[in-house]
């Protein structure tokens, strides 16, 4: 017997039908994998699903639900909770300024009696500290993740804040049916296998398990039971046995998928660099920089891989001055300042963070506003005189604007759609096109496609090479998965202990990327 059934699930938002009569079924312990494109309605029925206010506060849904065999109809996430759902969003949940401990156990806080409480009530119970930390380290040890359970979430990396929000699913006791909504999108290739452990664990524990991933090897690995959707509609529910990946591609985008391989080419080393790290030390929590040398040559797409935590990430966040840094950064011979964003925007130097949320839209401000804006700022890009008057020039915005949303596949109503009401992959599209529309000499891009569909992921590296290739663009990626830099890059520098700790090309075997990742040395299986 299914553990839940949605029946004829229709979802209208401001007269915009984003879900046609969607039927969802799921076992009791089994993982379920639902797929689709950016926008095809993935999150809304997993809203409908946990109860989300935005979901009632937007006019409600049609259709029926059944739960653990009674009718289910939850107006808020406690409702869901009650029942045993939960539910891990793609966006971050936590408090940044608590410890691990108390997000795991946020309002589920153990407790123990005082004298008081025995006489007036639970009220006056008082904080079991011991135990809560005892609990959420038990949770972490689940998820085989090593950090201290005391430390504040505020500024961790975004790979661990993942696996905190996991813990705090599964320290939950009552759980029979966990949504992951596309949890392993922030974890490096290794992080995800391990993840990818945990979820059959879970599973075998009796936990039902709905997942969402643009990754379809994962779907292939770990599910027993699909649903595609397309454009709001169900295409097919089956089972994984009896579906390849090339086929789930299929059904998802409506068409076949080609992707093309390394895209190398040959780098003259001995010409003087572009940009130049000497000594670069950057204090990122969970990411830090310790004493990185690297010379990257014009027109030259290098990639930073290595595993979370290793300092991959914290590189770009340094060269732009987000967080605190020491060393010299050379460009084209001049020294750049340190620790100063505009600056580096000013000398044209561009950055796609790997945290959308943080550092991303203007979420109640339109797209093409949104795309513009720091071009606006910054280059006084767009902008018209009239007399001695500057006024910016909204249609050649809005005609720059429909360009990006073709050339990204960006899915939405219009350029004068609001950045809050798209998807989370057609977000990040958005950001893509706010950084390559500042035109820059050297782009930093860290994670582009993080939380993007098979189809547009090749739009976007599609973009980067071709950015590269016309504009001789220097482009620095920084990505946990291996096969995207490869595909990409003409080098690619791997990152261990902060340090670099070999530079490979990216036809070199996995065998070598293996060692290096490890910090082993790699001079026995390379030429
Ligand atoms: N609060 C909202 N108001 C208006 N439209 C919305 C809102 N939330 C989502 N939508 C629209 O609903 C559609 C489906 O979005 P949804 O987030 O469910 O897609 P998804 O399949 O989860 O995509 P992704 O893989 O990018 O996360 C999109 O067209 C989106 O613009």
């Amino acid at each position: 017997m299914s553990l839940l059934q949605m029946e004829n699930i229709s979802k209208t938002y401001s007269g915009n039908q984003v879900l046609k009569s969607v039927t969802l079924n799921i076992k009791a312990g089994e993982i379920h994998g639902l797929l689709g494109e950016n926008g095809a309605g993935k999150s809304t029925l997993m809203n409908i699903l946990f109860g989300m206010p935005v979901i009632h506060s937007t006019g409600g849904f049609e259709g029926n639900m059944t739960f653990d065999g009674k009718p289910y109809l939850p107006k808020t996430p406690m409702d869901a909770m009650k029942m045993g759902i939960g539910m891990v969003h793609q966006e971050f949940m936590l408090i940044p300024g608590f410890t691990i401990t108390e997000n795991i156990k946020l309002n589920r806080e153990n407790t123990k009696d005082t004298f008081l409480s025995k006489i007036i009530g639970p009220k006056l119970e008082k904080l079991d500290l011991p135990k809560m930390k005892e609990e959420s380290k038990e949770a972490l040890n689940k998820l085989n993740m090593t950090v201290d359970e005391y430390l504040p979430v505020a500024g961790l990396p975004v790979g661990y804040m993942q696996f905190i929000e996991i813990a705090r699913e599964i320290d939950k006791t009552n759980l029979k049916l966990l949504i992951l909504d596309e949890p392993t999108a922030v974890l490096t290739e290794s992080e995800a296998a391990q993840f990818l452990e945990v979820i059959k664990n879970l599973s075998n524990m009796g936990i039902a398990i709905l997942f969402i991933t643009h990754r379809l090897d994962e779907i292939k690995q770990v599910t027993d039971s699909i649903t595609v959707l397309r454009d709001g509609s169900l295409v097919k529910s089956i089972e994984t046995k009896n579906v390849d990946i090339v086929e789930m591609a299929r059904l998802m985008v409506g068409r076949e998928i080609s992707f093309e391989t390394s895209n190398k080419k040959e780098i003259d080393l001995d010409e003087k660099p572009f940009l130049e790290l000497k000594d670069l030390y950057v204090n990122m929590p969970g990411e830090k920089v310790k004493g990185v040398n690297l010379k990257i040559q014009k027109g030259e797409i290098l990639g930073l891989g290595g595993l979370a935590g290793q300092g991959k990430i914290g590189i770009s966040n340094g060269i732009m001055g987000l967080y605190p840094t020491q060393g010299t950064i050379l460009k084209d011979g001049k020294e750049m300042p340190l620790n100063n964003p505009r600056e580096m925007l000013n000398n044209s130097i561009a950055f796609l963070s790997e945290d959308r949320k943080g550092v991303g839209l203007l979420l109640d401000e339109p797209i093409d506003f949104n795309i513009a804006y720091t071009s606006i700022e910054i280059q006084e890009k767009f902008i018209k005189n009239i007399g001695p008057l500057k006024i910016v020039n909204g249609k050649e915005i809005k005609s720059h604007a429909n360009k990006m949303i073709e050339d990204l596949d960006i899915r939405c109503t219009g350029s004068n759609q609001y950045t809050r009401f798209l998807s989370g992959g057609n977000q990040q599209k958005v950001c893509i096109a706010r950084a390559l529309t500042l035109n820059p000499e050297i782009l930093l891009v860290s994670e582009p496609t993080r939380g993007i569909d098979i189809g547009a992921k090749k739009l976007v590296l599609d973009t980067l090479v071709k950015l590269n290739k016309e504009l001789n663009m220097t482009i620095i990626i920084t990505s946990s998965e291996l096969a995207e830099l490869r595909q990409i890059s003409d080098r690619i520098a791997i990152i261990t202990e902060g340090k670099v700790q070999s530079i490979l090309p990216p036809d070199a075997s996995d065998e070598a990327f293996g060692l290096a990742m490890a910090g082993k040395d790699i001079s026995e299986v390379v030429d």
